[in-house]
């Protein structure tokens, strides 16, 4: 049996210990407890999450206030999603619902993608370092059997964080909310770095409570940021950076970045041509 935290109420992925929440050193965090739910888990810990720990002092200058915190139990599932481009404070509002949600008593999870590998598997890490432990997972259908049927039953709220790596995330959303009666908070971005539609975010709009689009502040400019600017001249969709590969920008930057950045793609281009003939 592994040690538990006493009256911990969130269910957070192995190997967890409380000094595994890491937040940034100017924001000092203490544990406290709350009545805990009668539940006999062999493998999941039970956390409480001090509201001091997701303080909104690390707040994104666009911060949005919140549509929906589900005050108690409902019989019903819900789904609510954050979406926005990166550095908007995405991950940053989706801890703190769901530290909301386990002070109002709810068992919680956090789960995020296998494929970003940028702070370690286990954690889920905002860019200026709010930590929590987490399900890294391949696939959301993988999750009920990882945690184990009873301690998914147990589960009132699911965080899912970097959606737009999930392609089972309309099915995975449609039954913990409507079957299993879950409250689902999906945080991911609704664009790519060509502001094309990302992974399945969007097509979870017609199953959601709520949505929220954050923004960022541009780099450039310091007005708000809607996009994603990739500064280098890859060109896969998927690509596991921070701000050494990406930065958020305005509509104007937005624009006149993407025509530095394709002039310096295709010389490039040409000059691999040009290299290539001369071999
Ligand atoms: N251009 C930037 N580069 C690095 N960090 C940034 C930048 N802009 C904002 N941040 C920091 O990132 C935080 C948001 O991080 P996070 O919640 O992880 O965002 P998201 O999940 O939307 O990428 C902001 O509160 C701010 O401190
Ligand atoms: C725009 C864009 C981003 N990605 C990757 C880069 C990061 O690893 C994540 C986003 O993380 P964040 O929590 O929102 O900061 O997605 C990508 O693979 N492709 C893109 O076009
Ligand atoms: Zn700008």
């Amino acid at each position: 049996m592994l040690p538990t935290i006493s009256g911990m109420k969130s269910l957070i992925s192995p190997p967890f210990s409380p000094l595994s929440l890491h937040f940034p050193k100017t924001k000092p965090f203490a544990f406290f407890s709350l009545p805990s739910k009668k539940l006999n888990l062999s493998n999941p810990r039970f956390l409480h999450i001090n509201p001091s720990m997701l303080s909104p002092t690390s707040s994104t200058p666009s911060q949005q206030s919140h549509p929906e915190t589900t005050q108690s139990s409902s019989p019903c599932g819900e789904v609510h999603v954050i979406v926005g481009p990166m550095f908007a404070g995405k991950t940053t509002a989706l801890l703190r619902r769901i530290q909301a949600e386990s002070s109002n008593g709810r068992t919680v999870a956090v789960i995020k993608s296998i494929k970003d590998t940028r702070y370690g598997l286990d954690s889920i890490v905002t860019h200026d370092g709010m930590k929590l432990p987490c399900w890294p997972l391949t696939n959301l259908s993988s999750f009920r059997q990882k945690i184990g049927t009873d301690a998914y039953d147990q589960l009132d709220v699911i965080g899912i964080d970097e959606a737009q790596f999930f392609e089972d995330l309309y099915d995975f959303c449609c039954e913990a909310a409507d079957r299993d009666g879950k409250t689902v908070i999906v945080a991911g971005l609704d664009g790519d770095y060509l502001r094309r539609s990302f992974g399945s975010v969007l097509d979870i709009i017609p199953l959601a409570n709520s949505v929220m689009k954050l923004t960022a502040r541009c780099e450039l400019c310091g007005k708000r940021a809607f996009f994603t600017l990739r500064k280098t001249d890859e060109t896969q969709t998927e690509l596991i950076g921070g701000a050494d590969v990406y930065m958020p920008v305005c509509r104007q930057h937005y624009i006149s970045g993407q025509v530095v950045i394709e002039t310096a793609r295709s010389v490039l281009e040409s000059q691999k041509l040009q290299c290539g003939s001369y071999k």
